[in-house]
């Protein structure tokens, strides 16, 4: 069978079969008494792609290992689709799991042409058979014209999507991407992320993308599922985290944030910037008041909460003002739209958009 006569048929069949990868209960450690991970529970859906979010050291690099077969839980299990791969009594081996991976440096072999770095995981397959599989993965990122050269003649963006071409190749059912463009300049991000999400899209794997970048999770997820010292704290859809963050560790995680101690009292939380309703909390509970950047309508003088303006910052679309406010020892922060007052403008006033204030119940920690 030529390649050139099944080609068309299989860039559009994508990979075999769309599957779901889920962790139960899983947990980890590196050293006994420190937890690395601590009864994950979470599950990547068929054609989904999920991001992994989370700090440094939150254990998002060691739940995509563990899935990949290149760490093992300490407790806990990881089913693709249905099946277990790894748990008490089974271990597949990496190469048996039809699992893909990208790492944020690549891991191109400089010596071999693009065509060979694609095709050195094709170890099943015939010398010629290897080439063809290759060969479509390399037309899905719209780098055939390649096949013969280098990596080094290839930008950033085109050795990132070598590196996912040869992910493809052996058509794996989910793929693992570890920070797959921390190593892009910022220009070249936002284009490379794009693509790439297209790529995923059109060949239907299953992925899984770790990131630390909120934003990033936000442009590439479908959801997110947000870990904190290796534990799961909320999983969901872009919005869902935005909107409704399960504890401020969430939200700081999603927006820049004023904050604000108080005390609960007749169903809502008393700061200097007026009083905002928490009718779930009762009433004595302490609370944390946070209050994003971009929720503020600013006026002249007498229209809202006296503030004075302490600095401004230019930033392009938006300026950013700190602001003393009677009552607040530390500045607040607010992110407006450029140019509302003119320069040498001291005394303005606030208001607070209610949709941009969320309150939480505080934390010992955080009192
Ligand atoms: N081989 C190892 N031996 C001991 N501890 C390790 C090892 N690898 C990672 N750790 C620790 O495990 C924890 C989780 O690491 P992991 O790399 O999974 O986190 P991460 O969220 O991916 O962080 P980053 O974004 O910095 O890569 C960290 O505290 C880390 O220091």
């Amino acid at each position: 069978m030529s390649e050139t006569d099944e080609k068309p048929a299989r860039v559009t069949a994508g990979v075999t079969f769309a599957a779901r990868l889920a962790f139960e209960q899983v947990s980890h450690r590196f050293v006994s008494d420190q937890v690395t991970l601590e009864d994950v529970t979470l599950a990547a859906e068929p054609g989904e792609v999920l991001c992994l979010l989370g700090p440094s050291g939150s254990g998002k690099t060691t739940l995509l290992r563990i899935a990949a077969g290149i760490e093992t839980q300490s407790a806990g299990r990881v089913l693709l689709n249905d099946r277990e791969i790894a748990g008490p009594n089974v271990f597949l081996p990496p190469e048996q799991r039809s699992i893909g991976l990208v790492f944020q440096d690549f891991a191109l072999f400089p010596h071999l042409t693009i065509l060979d770095n694609v095709r050195f995981g094709l170890t099943a397959l015939s010398r010629e058979e290897a080439k063809g599989e290759a060969m479509i993965a390399l037309s899905r990122v719209g780098l055939e014209g390649y096949a013969g050269a280098y990596p080094h003649v290839l930008s950033g963006g085109e050795q990132q999507r070598v590196a996912l071409a040869r992910a493809l190749a052996p058509r794996p059912a989910v793929l693992l991407m570890d920070e797959p463009f921390s190593g892009l300049d910022s220009r070249l991000k936002d284009t490379v992320r794009a693509e790439t999400l297209a790529i995923l899209r059109q060949s239907r794997a299953t992925a899984i993308v770790v990131t630390h970048d909120a934003e990033e999770a936000m442009r590439l997820g479908d959801r997110i599922a947000l870990l904190r010292a290796g534990r799961l704290v909320q999983v969901g859809t872009a919005e869902e985290l935005y909107l409704r963050p399960a504890d401020l560790f969430v939200a700081g995680f999603f927006s820049e944030l004023n904050l604000f101690d108080g005390r609960m009292a007749n169903g809502a939380a008393d700061t200097p910037l007026g009083r905002f309703p928490a009718p779930d909390l009762a009433d004595g509970t302490p609370v944390t008041v946070a209050v994003r950047l971009s929720g503020f309508e600013v006026g002249e003088e007498g229209q809202g909460v006296p503030a004075r303006i302490v600095s401004r910052r230019f930033l392009g679309v938006v300026e950013l003002l700190e602001l003393a406010v009677e009552g607040v020892e530390e500045h607040v922060r607010a992110r407006i739209r450029r140019s509302q007052f003119a320069p040498g403008v001291r005394d303005i006033s606030l208001n607070v958009r209610p949709s941009d204030v969320l309150v939480f119940e505080r934390r010992r920690e955080s009192a």
